[in-house]
C-alpha cells in the first residue's frame, strides 16, 4: 500500500495545484476474500463534475465510502489534494463534503438549525456562521422556509439543504451518492443547477453516483462506468458514445459494459430510497 505514496503524492504547493484533485491507484476493497472494488485507478480534476455509474452492486457506494474515509481500503492508495487518505483522514474530511444516499438532515430541526449544526461540526468561526448560513440559504432557494422544520420540506428541498450543509465549509470536493433518486424532474433540475453553481462560485469538484443516464450525460464532464468492482470505461459522455458508433447512446455504452447485470440487479436501491423519502416526508 505504501509503495505508491512516494512516487505519486505531490510534494510542493505548485505540484499539488497541477496534480489531479482526487487520485486513486489500484484502490481495492474485499470482504472475506470477495473483491467488491477491484484495483480502481481514477483521477478527478479540480472543478470537474464526475459521474460514477454502474449496475446495482457494482461497488459505487463502497468506492465512495472509501473516498470519504468512512471505510478503509484493503489495497491500493487514494489521495485528495495530495493528502493520503490512509494517513491523513482527519485532514481529508475537512477538505470534502459528503451527501449520503439516505436522509442526513434532522427533520425535527429547522433548515437554519440544521445549517448551524453543520457550521459547528465544520468548525466555522462563530462570527462567520450567520453570513455563511444566509448565503447557503439564498443559494439553495431555501431562505423563505429557513425557519420551518425540515420534516415539512419536499424531497428536493431536503436534498438542497443537505448539499448546503455539506458545503458550508467550502470543500474542494463534494461527494454525493445518488443525490436525485426519488425526485421529480423539476426538483432534479434544481439540484443540477445548484451543483453547477457550486462549481462556478467556489471551484468545487463534484463526484456523484447515479443510475440516471440523462443525469450522467447532462451534468457530468466525464463518466466512469464501474462493473463488478472494476472501472471499465472513463471518458466524456460524447467520447464514450463515439467509441461505440455514430448513433450510440449512453444507454448503449452502459449496456455494452454491464450486459446482463442490468436485468439481474433490479431496482431495489431506487425503490428503497424513493419509498424512504415518501414515508419520511408524508
Ligand atoms: N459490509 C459488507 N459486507 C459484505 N459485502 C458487502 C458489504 N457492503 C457491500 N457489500 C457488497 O459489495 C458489493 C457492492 O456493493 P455497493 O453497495 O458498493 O454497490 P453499488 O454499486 O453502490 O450498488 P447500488 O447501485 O445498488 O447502490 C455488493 O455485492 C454488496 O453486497
Amino acid at each position: 500500500m505504501e509503495q505508491h505514496a512516494v512516487s505519486i503524492a505531490p510534494k510542493t504547493a505548485s505540484e499539488e495545484a497541477a496534480a489531479p484533485l482526487l487520485r486513486t491507484a489500484a484502490l481495492t476493497k474485499s470482504y472475506d476474500g470477495h473483491v467488491v472494488v477491484d484495483g480502481v485507478d481514477l483521477a478527478i480534476a479540480r472543478g470537474e463534475i464526475f459521474g460514477l455509474i454502474g449496475p446495482n452492486g457494482a461497488g459505487k457506494s463502497t468506492l465512495i465510502k472509501m473516498l470519504t474515509t468512512l471505510l478503509p481500503a484493503t489495497g491500493g492508495n487514494a489521495w485528495i489534494a495530495g493528502r493520503d487518505l490512509s494517513r491523513s483522514s482527519k485532514e481529508v474530511r475537512a477538505l470534502i463534503g459528503y451527501v449520503p444516499q439516505l436522509l442526513s438532515a434532522d427533520g425535527a430541526l429547522t433548515g437554519r438549525e440544521n445549517l448551524l449544526l453543520s457550521a459547528r461540526l465544520y468548525l466555522i468561526p462563530p462570527r462567520e456562521r450567520a453570513s455563511r448560513i444566509a448565503e447557503a440559504l439564498a443559494m439553495t432557494g431555501l431562505a423563505g422556509v429557513a425557519d420551518r422544520p425540515a420534516q415539512h420540506y419536499s424531497g428536493g428541498m431536503l436534498r438542497r439543504l443537505e448539499i448546503a450543509q455539506s458545503t458550508l465549509h467550502r470543500p474542494v470536493l463534494l461527494i454525493m451518492d445518488e443525490p436525485t433518486v426519488g425526485l421529480d424532474p423539476v426538483a432534479r433540475t434544481a439540484i443540477w443547477d445548484h451543483v453547477r453553481d457550486l462549481r462556478t462560485r467556489y471551484g468545487t469538484a463534484i463526484l456523484i453516483t447515479t443510475h440516471v443516464m440523462e443525469e450522467a450525460e447532462t451534468l457530468c464532464d466525464r463518466i466512469g462506468i464501474l462493473h463488478r468492482g472494476r472501472l471499465e470505461r472513463v471518458g466524456s459522455p460524447a467520447a464514450l458514445k463515439a467509441q461505440l458508433g455514430p448513433d450510440a447512446t449512453l444507454d448503449d455504452v452502459f449496456a455494452q459494459v454491464a450486459g446482463s447485470d442490468i436485468d439481474q440487479g433490479g431496482d431495489y436501491g431506487n425503490v428503497r430510497q424513493a419509498r424512504f423519502n415518501a414515508s419520511a416526508h408524508g
